[in-house]
């Protein structure tokens, strides 16, 4: 196990000085090394465990060092990151192997002392009863208990009220689910699913959607026949009712001009039984390629891919049926899937209103009249959603909310179908 635990501090260190994205760097490594099964579960759950609790690991640190401004180097942070973490939220690890091997580890730090002062650090949590730093009011301490930065505990109490706070801040925690959208182009769904089975892919079907499908054992997923065979792409429940609110039609023309990685695109096309025109654009080239590569897979041939910036009118676009903006937003309603977001300095954010608010407004440019624009975010943050479709409604005369109450936005929160948190606009051009 020694080795599992230097490898997993080497990658967190990785992350800390390269500043890439966690899920890409942990599979890349993982799929380059010879470790067993057994193995890898517990490098991705010492490595997800760390990143989603940092914040929280950090304080004790800071709380229980002698000298908390002396600086300690990547390595050695990490080291204790793991160490304290096995302690707190690993019931599996004893105690003495939590420090022990943790011990062992700083052994490897040129510095000396290492060794002597992770023991203490570790042993001292421990004397202390493993208890979370003392906070003076309600912000701090929940910031401390789910690790999660004060302004977003701040921000989530204010816009959502206390109990949708505690809610967010439980469900940004723990392991997220896998959903699939079944491809009702290839086979009949019932055949997907036995073919799943025989591969010993365990799964629930989604109530909601007919196509959804949670998937338990969802590791190798993407390595199964019905894969490769193209009989479904992985796509979160909200995204799939996303698709399900811009409902596509067959023969129609959409515009998807935040298309990339390609699921959205993938399952209005097949909702269009492959009939029509989906125009699927991005702004980043390599990423067009995921979408062509997607719709190949998937036998999608109504789908056209290319790279378009959607902040610029393009006059060689037509009018559409249907537009989606699925827009570049903060992330804050995946930070179970993509812990390093909340890390993120919040100024940040600060310009993406702006971007979005010029997006969708260059998107009404292509919308037919009665045709729908549909706004999406995989956010939750008043700014970044209901403020910019509000302002876009206000400075569009020719826009109306399609539904005629309130339901025209929705603001989902994993606690409601247990998909990641997502907002959806549905806007109609007046004819
Ligand atoms: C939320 S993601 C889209 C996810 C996608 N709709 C899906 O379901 O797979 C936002 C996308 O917008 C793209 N993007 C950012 N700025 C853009 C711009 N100015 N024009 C077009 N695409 C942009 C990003 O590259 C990113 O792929």
């Amino acid at each position: 196990m020694g080795n599992t635990r230097w490898y997993t501090v080497r990658l967190l260190t990785k992350l800390d000085e390269n500043n890439s994205y966690s899920n890409i760097l942990l599979d890349e490594s993982l799929s380059r090394s010879d470790f067993d099964k057994r193995d890898k579960k517990f490098i991705s759950a010492l490595f997800y465990g760390v990143l989603e609790r940092r914040l929280t690991l950090d304080s004790i640190i800071t709380d229980l060092s002698k000298n908390p401004k002396n600086k300690l180097n990547y390595t050695l942070r990490n080291i204790l990151r793991c160490g304290l973490y096995q302690l707190k939220y690993m019931d599996s690890v004893p105690d003495n192997a939590a420090v022990d091997e943790s011990v062992e580890l700083a052994k490897k730090c040129r510095n000396p002392a290492s060794a002597g002062f992770t023991n203490g650090l570790l042993r001292e949590f421990i004397r202390r009863e493993k208890a979370l730093p003392k906070t003076n009011n309600e912000i701090d301490r929940l910031s401390l208990e789910y690790s999660c930065p004060k302004w977003l505990v701040a921000k989530w109490m204010n816009e959502c009220g206390k109990d949708k706070c505690l809610s967010l801040l439980e469900t940004s925690l723990g392991q997220a689910p896998t959903t699939i959208k079944i491809n009702n182009l290839i086979g009949g769904v019932g055949e997907t699913l036995d073919m799943l089975l025989a591969e010993g892919v365990t799964f629930e079907r989604s109530k909601m959607l007919e196509y959804a499908v949670n998937v338990a054992n969802a590791g190798a997923i993407e390595k199964t026949e019905a894969y490769k065979q193209g009989r479904f792409h992985v796509q979160d429940l909200a995204s799939q009712l996303c698709c399900k609110t811009l409902d596509p039609q067959p023969g129609e023309t959409i515009l998807d001009l935040c298309s990339a990685p390609g699921g959205k695109t993938f399952t209005i096309a097949e909702m269009m039984n492959n009939d029509g025109r989906v125009l699927a654009f991005d702004l980043h080239p390599n990423r067009v390629k995921l979408i062509r590569s997607g719709a190949e897979r998937l036998g999608l041939t109504c789908v056209r891919a290319d790279v378009n910036n959607a902040k610029v009118f393009n006059p060689n676009l037509p009018l559409a049926d249907r537009v989606l903006v699925d827009a570049p937003c903060s992330g804050l309603g995946v930070i179970r899937r993509k812990p390093e977001i909340k890390y993120k300095d919040p100024a940040e954010f600060d310009r993406l209103p702006v971007i979005q608010a010029e997006i969708l407004d260059t998107a009404s440019w292509y919308v037919k009249e009665n045709g729908l624009l549909v706004y999406s975010t995989c956010t939750v943050s008043k700014a970044e959603n209901d403020e910019v479709v509000k302002q876009f409604l206000a400075s569009h005369e020719d826009f109306e909310p399609a539904d005629s109450n309130d339901a025209f936005m929705q603001t989902i929160t994993p606690d409601m179908y247990g998909s990641d948190g997502f907002f959806i606009a549905k806007l109609r051009r007046r004819g």
